[in-house]
């Protein structure tokens, strides 16, 4: 990402008082910070209660799985977004042996000792390294998560994970960065296409720094959890950038929320990668296009693992509803910057700040 965007991040100034993850191979029993109800995981906003309204997986119609080599896959695609704010795509060439590397990387990391872990602690203004979910002082109680945050370079903090054998996990995220990076640009155009952006209008585009897009990978772990019920692994939420790319092993556990229906879950899917749409999107998509609300519940016997790839502009960029969608602009113009500053103070009532 570019220095602007973590700056971005670094510059919102949100401190962190409880930054340290639970170490989970400690504990057998589920703590009483970590109990949540349903009053504690409503955030501002109450469309996500902690247990009720789980919708059975097959009682509800699910999100697509696109094949991005398909024809059609840019009507498809516009259909989910507007639907669900989620799809999953296949033939999206990430090399399935890249993607385990990094996966068996993840495991390495979040299986070392906490004591080893803590030495890559997130600095309390910083954006990068090892420590819980940036939403977690909106909500009373603590997830069953813990995360590693990575903007370009992961060496760092991966020395200090691992003094003398950094390079192999550093290049396994540099080289999974770019292959992202590549992935989010083609469905970026794929989306800009469904909404009625062609090749054509790129140049003209005013909103060309969209191309210039980058991202950050995080990566996630919910290990498995004595008393998954009355848990959380990651607090309902919307990403904020445009799009997130996401790999999840093959455990349960990431749901959204259809309003009216209730929490559908997202099951792994081999092969596959999940693709959301996140608070920019939905501002340039003059909100047509859906901003997924999701959340993670953790699993009674496996350790789910996942990593989240955030794609967005750079932070000088201003974000506007595109000009050749129908209908008044329901957002005013804002920069990225002031956007991520505006969501770290309000989180899910942030975009209420830019209704026009
Ligand atoms: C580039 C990003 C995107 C961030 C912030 C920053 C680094 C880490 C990302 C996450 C990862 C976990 C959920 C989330 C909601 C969080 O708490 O940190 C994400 C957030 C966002 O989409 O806002
Ligand atoms: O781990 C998951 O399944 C979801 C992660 C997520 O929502 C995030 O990192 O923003
Ligand atoms: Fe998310």
């Amino acid at each position: 990402m570019t220095t602007s965007l973590s700056n971005a991040y670094k510059d919102t100034n949100i401190h962190l008082n409880n930054i340290i993850p639970l170490d989970f191979g400690s504990v057998l029993q589920l703590p009483e910070s970590h109990v949540w109800t349903d009053d504690d995981d409503s955030g501002q906003d109450r469309r996500g209660r902690v247990r009720t309204c789980l919708v059975r997986a097959d009682a509800a119609a699910s999100p697509p799985v696109i094949d991005l080599r398909a024809p059609d896959s840019a009507g498809l695609a516009g259909e989910a977004c507007r639907r669900w704010g989620v799809f999953q795509v296949t033939n999206h060439e990430v090399p399935r042996d890249l993607v385990e590397d990094v996966e068996a990387h993840a495991r390495r990391l979040f299986q070392l000792p906490a004591d080893r872990k803590l030495r890559a602690l997130r600095a309390s203004n910083g954006v990068t390294g090892y420590g819980v979910a940036r939403i977690s002082p909106f909500f009373p109680k603590s997830m069953w998560h813990e995360g590693f945050t990575i903007m370009g370079s992961a060496m760092e903090h991966a020395k200090l994970l691992w003094p003398h054998h950094y390079q192999e996990f550093c290049d396994a995220m540099d080289k999974y960065q770019k292959k992202m990076k590549a992935l989010a640009y083609k469905i970026l155009l794929v989306i800009l296409k469904a909404l009625g952006v062609d090749e054509e209008d790129h140049d003209k585009l005013a909103s060309s720094f969209l191309y210039q897009s980058d991202g950050a990978l995080q990566l996630n772990s919910y290990p498995s959890c004595p008393n998954p019920s009355r848990a959380i692994g990651l607090a309902p939420h919307t990403d904020s950038l445009l799009l997130t790319i996401l790999h999840q092993n093959d455990t349960d556990g990431l749901q959204i929320m259809q309003e009216g229906v209730g929490w559908v879950p997202i099951r792994p899917t081999p092969g596959a990668l999940v693709v959301n749409i996140g608070d920019l999107m939905h501002i340039l998509s003059n909100a047509t296009f859906h901003n997924m609300y999701h959340r993670v519940v953790p699993n009674k016997t496996s350790h789910r693992f996942t990593m989240a790839y955030f794609y967005g502009p750079p932070a000088d960029s201003v974000l506007a509803p595109l000009p050749k969608l129908p209908g008044p602009p329901r957002f005013r113009a804002i920069t990225v910057k002031e956007y991520i500053g505006i969501k770290n103070k309000h989180l899910e009532k942030a975009l209420s700040f830019i209704q026009t």
